[in-house]
């Protein structure tokens, strides 16, 4: 292979290995009745029962008593699996009408299969168009059924082409609440591995026609490095220029206010100084903000039932602070009119009700909960509740009254329906307390569920409406569970009229200074010093604080609070039928030093200090990520408008972007959205806050070649569905013979195409990348290409065409195409069968080189790739990192749906 040694042969291999090997997830979960068959057998890895959750939840009423045993049975049944048809346009309905067609309308109902009835394939009545479906089967059925053997590989067929995405029926809900219109600005706060990132891109791209571009944007943020590229992994199958993935600490998400003060052009492009918007100066604000925050999962039992056995309810205790710090930064970065929802797949309401009542406190009358009972009519859910206990180890508490007092740290006033807390008069804190620190939590709790000592009095009732928030119960419609509020900001915040340290933060302070007495220093809140210097920011202002300081403070506030959150690790951070190993990962990989480090980067500078934005903008890089440069090469952009003949209705000047400061080494371009080209701009004044992990898709990559060719960037597979509609030059039509030659080939002799046509056309065209279409009408226009018909980016040598892509993506178009020309015959035949050629025209030769192409092929990679590329970052990450975290990434999901 040339130039490349074998660590980079390695590290593309991974990747490829990653790519072609898209998670197999239809792959079937064991039905309860195997586990418990398992266990009668003597082997029981997962005990459906956990008297502590049995005692926790009937106390707190979840459901009405004569409800109990149905809601129980029904968390002990494995989950049907749900599925979503991608995009909402007129292919997607295509889609749907021929999966109805071809294979759901012949399940006939109330069919036998060994004594059990095959249910049949139903649509989620709730999911608008009938986009979303539902299915039940057994693997004996699978086997049993040959119509539902081919059901299920057509729809494995489909996920992979990405057509529809498997994803659980309740997980599909928090998105449609949010009201997501194409031009808006969207940021999903937590979102890994990025279920619903892929629902919210299709909103923003819904109604804009093939060739149109979109204005809205979303930013996909998770803290956790691996996770975000789980996102990017996920998110690149909707080819969107509109999507950032960025990696904070959501409670600490940046607001990108110019700090600067003067602000002239951060580029070489005079027009842009005059283009400067209120707005960048002002920060970054989001029409619509999704809280899915990490949580203790137990809505999740029926996928992930080791839960069962890790279930206690110290969990969700030592998130709720973080889930509130993490909402109330979305509440500061929403904008005045703006909808944020907040979820959790958790049935506890100290993570669920309790938390909206404190946003809704916190936020002092800037956000409403709105009661959105006409939306989703079809949707069984029923009201939050408004009353309920707190459990602290032995203990249930009516009122935050009842807080042991060495237990203040881990039990807050926020966590009762009331949200009132205590008089600090009224807590005996003597100096030499001896307890043990607040976030252990112990075995015990699981088996003194029944002893627990009860609470005297009655449980507070909450005065505020949160009846409006929604709870979704495994058996009012045989999903998972969830919780969803949806809030609308309807002020700004106001400011705090007079210095004055928050009763909480008395408090807190009060049982610091007692277990610092005790040598815990430094264990729950920072010194009253600081809080001073937050409160003195907030007294500058007015009588109404501009939300842009708010933000600022804000920052500051959450590193604050975020000491006095409990490492609490949660026992699933994930709602999704597409991540139940996640229940198993740590929330994060940061070692405390870099979190430590992140904080600072993260904290807001000082406007008055001068060296402030250059010292941040010196730390640009986050570490192991590179910064975001546009490409301003006219040498390079005008070759790409030359070669593809790029129409003005897809501007490039300051939409290509890359990833490495030299343009002589940059291999890969970016494209974004105007949105997320204003955002990027935004985020070079505010001194590079943002850590932005991926920007864009991924349009050209370089490719080196031996002969001369006058665009040395060719088409990446994600950037042509984009790219397609507005290039005029390389393009070629061919024949669906001819097509499916070259999807089997992958090498073709111009002399060997049946259309002669074709190949005179092909001869003509300039040496180098070029597209191949095949006008198509109908489901597999969807492929690629949109309206274009499927579409494949080839090279095109001297004698011959080869296509650039792989050969799983060759084989899945190949499929498709198969699957829409004879959909009884279909995959596996025809699956086998191009398999078959392609690993035969492979097999013999270590490198195939095409006499008449510059281009070499290795039949291990099976993609074609020029001799001597060297590897560069990856989008921003330094590959072999990169390599390893999708290569680990891929390990995750290749849980999924198991
Ligand atoms: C419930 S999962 C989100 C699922 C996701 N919304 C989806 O639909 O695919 C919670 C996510 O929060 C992330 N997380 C945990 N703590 C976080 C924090 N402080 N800030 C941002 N993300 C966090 C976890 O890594 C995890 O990916």
């Amino acid at each position: 292979m040339g130039g490349r040694g074998r660590g980079g042969k390695r590290n593309r291999t991974q990747r490829r290995d990653f790519k072609d090997g898209r998670p197999n997830e239809w792959k079937r979960s064991r039905p309860a009745s195997e586990h418990h068959a398992n266990s009668e057998q003597g082997w029981n890895p997962f005990v459906m029962e956990s008297p502590a959750f049995e005692a926790f939840y009937k106390k707190q009423k979840i459901v009405p008593e004569e409800e109990w045993e149905t809601f129980i049975a029904t968390l002990r049944k494995p989950l049907a699996t749900t599925f979503r048809i991608n995009g909402s346009g007129q292919f997607a309905h295509e889609i749907r009408d021929q999966m109805q067609r071809d294979f759901f309308d012949q399940l006939k109902s109330g069919v036998e299969v060994d004594g059990g009835v095959v249910e049949p394939v139903r649509a989620l009545a709730w999911y608008p168009d009938n986009l979303a479906w539902h299915l039940n089967y057994s693997r004996m059925q699978i086997r049993k059924m040959p119509i539902l053997e081919r059901i299920h590989e057509f729809l494995k067929l489909e996920n992979e082409i990405g057509s529809i995405t498997r994803q659980e029926a309740v997980s599909m809900i928090p998105p449609l609440f949010l009201d997501v219109q194409p031009h808006h600005k969207v940021l999903d706060m937590c979102a890994a591995p990025g279920s619903k990132t892929f629902q919210l891109l299709e909103m923003i791209h819904r109604d804009v026609k093939p060739g149109e571009l979109s204005d809205g944007m979303v930013i996909a943020n998770d803290s956790d490095v691996q996770r975000c590229h789980l996102l990017i992994h996920q998110t690149k199958r909707m080819c969107s220029p509109n999507i950032m993935v960025t990696n904070h600490d959501a409670q600490l998400f940046p607001g990108l206010k110019d700090r600067s003060g003067h602000f002239e052009a951060v580029s070489a492009d005079a027009s842009v100084e005059a283009e400067i918007s209120e707005e960048e100066i002002n920060g970054l604000y989001f029409d619509r903000i999704l809280c899915d925050v990490p949580c203790s999962g137990d809505g999740t039992l029926r996928k992930a039932p080791d839960i069962w056995r890790k279930w206690n309810c110290g969990v969700a205790n030592g998130l709720h602070r973080l889930q509130i710090q993490i909402a109330m930064r979305g509440v500061a970065l929403l904008k005045t009119g703006g909808r944020l929802v907040y979820s959790t797949c958790s049935l506890n309401p100290v993570e669920d009700e309790a938390v909206v009542g404190e946003i809704l406190r916190e936020s002092r009358g800037s956000v409403e909960l709105l009661d959105v009972s006409s939306e989703l009519p079809e949707l069984k859910r029923r009201p939050g509740l408004t009353s309920w206990l707190v459990r602290d180890r032995k203990r249930w508490l009516s009122s935050a009254s009842k807080i042991d007092r060495h237990r203040a740290g881990a039990v807050v006033p926020s966590m009762f329906p009331s949200g009132n807390g205590w008089d600090l008069s009224d807590i005996e804190l003597s100096t030499g307390v001896s307890s043990p620190p607040a976030d252990v939590e112990d075995d015990a709790e699981k088996q003194e569920a029944e002893e627990a000592e009860d609470d005297e009095d009655p449980p507070e009732v909450a005065t505020l409406p949160l009846e409006r928030c929604m709870r979704l119960l495994p058996h009012d419609q045989d999903t998972g569970g969830f919780f969803i509020a949806v809030f609308r900001k309807i002020a700004p915040f106001k400011a705090i009229p007079k210095i004055k340290e928050s009763h909480k933060s008395r408090l807190l302070r009060a049982v610091n200074e007692t277990l610092t007495a005790d040598g815990e220093k430094g264990l729950l809140v920072p010194a009253p010093s600081d809080l001073e210097t937050t409160i003195v920011n907030m007294n500058d202002a007015d009588d109404v604080l501009p939300e842009a300081n708010l933000l600022d403070v804000q920052a500051e506030d959450t590193i604050e609070v975020e000491n006095a959150v409990e490492a609490v690790e949660p026992v699933s951070d994930n709602a999704e039928a597409e991540g139940t190993k996640e229940a198993e990962e740590p929330m994060t990989v940061n070692s405390p030093k870099e979190d430590e480090q992140q904080k600072l980067e993260a904290t807001v500078l000082d406007p008055k200090d001068p060296n402030a934005i250059g010292r941040v903008q010196r730390q640009g890089r986050w570490k192991g990520v590179d910064p975001v440069f546009f490409l301003e090469d006219e040498k390079i952009i005008s070759s790409l408008i030359d070669f593809y003949g790029i129409k003005e209705t897809f501007p490039v000047h300051q939409h290509l972007v890359i990833r490495s400061e030299d343009v002589t080494r940059c291999k890969r371009i970016y494209y974004v959205s105007a949105t997320v080209s204003n955002a990027i701009k935004m985020n070079y004044r505010s001194g590079e806050q943002m850590k932005i992990t991926s920007a864009g898709l991924k349009i050209f990559e370089r490719q080196q070649m031996k002969e001369p060719t006058s665009c040395i960037f060719r088409i990446a597979s994600e950037g042509l569905p984009v790219l397609l509609p507005h290039m005029t030059k390389q393009i070629v039509t061919a024949t669906r013979e001819d097509f499916r030659l070259l999807l089997a080939e992958k090498i073709v002799q111009f002399s060997a195409f049946s259309d002669p046509t074709f190949a005179d056309v092909l001869r003509e065209l300039k040496h180098g990348c070029c597209v191949v279409t095949l006008p198509t009408e109908g489901p597999d226009a969807a492929i690629n290409g949109g309206s274009m018909g499927i579409a494949v980016a080839c090279w095109k040598g001297r004698n011959n065409v080869s296509i650039l892509i792989t050969k799983a993506e060759a084989n899945q178009m190949h499929q498709r195409l198969s699957f829409v020309d004879d959909p009884v015959s279909g995959p596996q035949e025809t699956a086998g069968a191009i398999g078959g050629e392609l690993a035969t025209t492979l097999s013999n030769d270590a490198t195939i080189t095409d006499a008449g192409s510059d281009l070499k092929r290795s039949p291990k990679d099976d993609q074609v790739v020029a001799d001597s590329i060297v590897e560069e970052p990856q989008n921003g990450i330094i590959p072999s990192k990169a390599d390893q975290l999708v290569a680990e990434a891929h390990e995750q999901t290749g849980h999924l749906g198991e």
